[in-house]
């Protein structure tokens, strides 16, 4: 990252994110009831919430690859409806089921990618390199796409996502698929990037990730925001992020108790 770059982001005290009365719904399935948020820069937020909360299509919305049916949200101050190629330049996506162009290696994605997003060639080379040694794809960079692992198309999908070096990341499940050492390489990649300024967003099942990765959170639950704040706010008492969810979504789990007399006994 230039130096100017990173001057700038660290004076940056405008949310990286500001999301008011977001609205969604997909038939008689309302999605998102009505997000309001604000999520701080330079910050390693998680959003997170049980399976169906919303998180998807909030991201979706919050990125403009879904149109809101009301609410606004604006990116580094520039909004996403009425601003979308401001909005672009400034972001990077790893949506959920991530489509790559298979037929392309690795180092080709990476080249094709770093051109639409108006990058000299030599500068594309210089930091495709570099990332593809950093994410540990530098012996298959020249295999076809097609032929990657799904940890490795995460990573594939995350250099091309940092290439531009945007101002916020958007990361939804970074780490499914992800065995523990391509999740240890990734986590750095991410930590030193938000140790730039730069703002990282995932949703996660994943509480114990969420509490060791996150400076930041925001719960999801049934389309509504349940808490958003630090960390340390959110868990509260609670001796650890897990039980500070469940106690917030009101779902202590359900005990298959007499429901499933049948599982596992009269054989
Ligand atoms: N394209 C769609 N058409 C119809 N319903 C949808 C569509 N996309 C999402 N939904 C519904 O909206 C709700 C929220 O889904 P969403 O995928 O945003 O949740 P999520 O929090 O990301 O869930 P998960 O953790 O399981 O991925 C769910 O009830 C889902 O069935």
């Amino acid at each position: 990252m230039a130096a100017a770059e990173g001057a700038n982001r660290a004076v940056t005290t405008a949310p990286a994110v500001r999301i008011e009365g977001l609205w969604k719904r997909f038939g008689d399935q309302i999605a998102v009831a009505g997000v309001d948020l604000e999520l701080p820069a330079g910050q390693f937020i998680g959003l997170v919430g049980p399976n169906g909360a919303g998180k998807t299509t909030t991201l979706s919305m919050v990125t403009g690859l879904l149109r809101p049916d009301m609410g606004r949200v604006e990116v580094a101050g520039h909004d996403v409806w009425q601003d979308p190629a401001a909005v672009k330049a400034r972001i990077g996506v790893l949506p959920e089921g991530l489509r790559l162009f298979e037929r392309l290696s690795g180092r080709e994605l990476l080249d094709y990618m770093g051109r639409l997003r108006g990058l000299p060639g030599d500068e594309v080379d210089k930091r495709a390199t570099q990332l593809l040694d950093v994410l540990d794809l530098t012996g298959s960079q020249h295999k076809l796409v097609v032929d990657y692992s799904t940890g490795m198309r995460k990573k594939i999908g995350l250099a091309a996502a940092l290439l531009h070096n945007p101002e916020v990341l958007f990361l939804d499940e970074p780490f499914e698929g992800v065995d523990p050492v391509s999740a240890q390489t990734i986590r750095g990649v991410l930590e030193r990037y938000t140790g730039s300024g730069a703002t990282v967003v995932f949703s996660s099942h994943v509480m114990e990730l969420v509490e060791s990765l996150c400076d930041w959170v925001a719960v999801l639950a049934a389309g509504r925001i349940r808490a958003a704040g630090p960390l340390a706010e959110v868990r509260g008492d609670a001796p650890s992020l897990q039980q500070a969810f469940l106690e917030l979504v009101g779902a202590q789990g359900r005990d298959a108790g007499e429901a499933l007399d049948w599982l596992g006994g009269g054989r």
